[in-house]
């Protein structure tokens, strides 16, 4: 079975190389969700990552409250801040583009996850840091939604003893639950 940090690389060239001119839908079973003062974290994408905005702009429609994750070290958890759609990000880590540091922590309901790769089961494969596996692990209770490109999707992904499966996936053409 091909190991994770093999299905990584061909997964950043498939990224990399994938149309990505099309937003990320917006699905009903989505929306449902939203309801004013539910914490709805996203992610500020870099490189050829699917971007989340238009789920957060539905989010922030519905009077919900958005966050951003903001990491500082590979050893530390990664937390999420308040931030709301315009405020000003800065350069951190991996030069990712976060809230400044000292913004509110805040605890989500929703996690809008970015992904490398996916499988019809909600396995996932991330960067490699276990940022978002040690989130999962912290926060059992938040909603576990995968953003990625229809391409990247796989038959089957690694799963470890710490992977904590998605809840469902959202991508420029599917809503997918496992
Ligand atoms: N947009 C976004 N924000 C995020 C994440 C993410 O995957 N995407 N994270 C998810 O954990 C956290 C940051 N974690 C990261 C962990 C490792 C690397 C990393 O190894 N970067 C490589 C370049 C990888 C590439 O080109 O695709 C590097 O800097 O060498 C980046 C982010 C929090 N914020
Ligand atoms: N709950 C946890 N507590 C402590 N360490 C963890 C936990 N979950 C995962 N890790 C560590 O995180 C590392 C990366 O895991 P993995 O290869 O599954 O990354 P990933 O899921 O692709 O990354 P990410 O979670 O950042 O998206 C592993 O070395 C693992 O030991």
């Amino acid at each position: 079975m091909i190991d994770k940090p093999a299905l990584r690389a061909r997964l950043r060239a498939v990224r990399d190389g994938a149309a990505r001119d099309r937003p990320m839908r917006v699905p009903p079973a989505f929306t449902d969700r939203l309801t004013a003062g539910t914490v709805v974290a996203g992610y500020a994408p870099f490189g050829s990552e699917a971007d989340p905005a238009p789920l957060l702009a539905a989010a922030a429609d519905a009077g919900c409250r958005l966050a951003l994750p903001h990491v500082t070290r590979r050893d530390r958890p990664m937390r999420f801040l308040a931030w709301r759609c315009g405020d000003d990000l800065s350069e951190g880590l991996y030069r990712l583009r976060q809230p400044d540091a000292d913004a509110p922590e805040v605890v989500p309901d929703i996690i809008l996850t970015p992904l490398l790769g996916f499988d019809a089961d909600g396995h996932r494969l991330g960067q490699g840091a276990g940022f978002y596996d040690r989130a999962f692990a912290r926060l059992p209770f938040a909603w576990r939604v995968g953003v990625a490109w229809s391409v990247q999707q796989v038959d089957h992904c690694p799963a470890d003893p710490w992977d904590v499966p998605l809840h469902a996936i959202v991508t420029e053409s599917d809503w997918i639950v496992p």
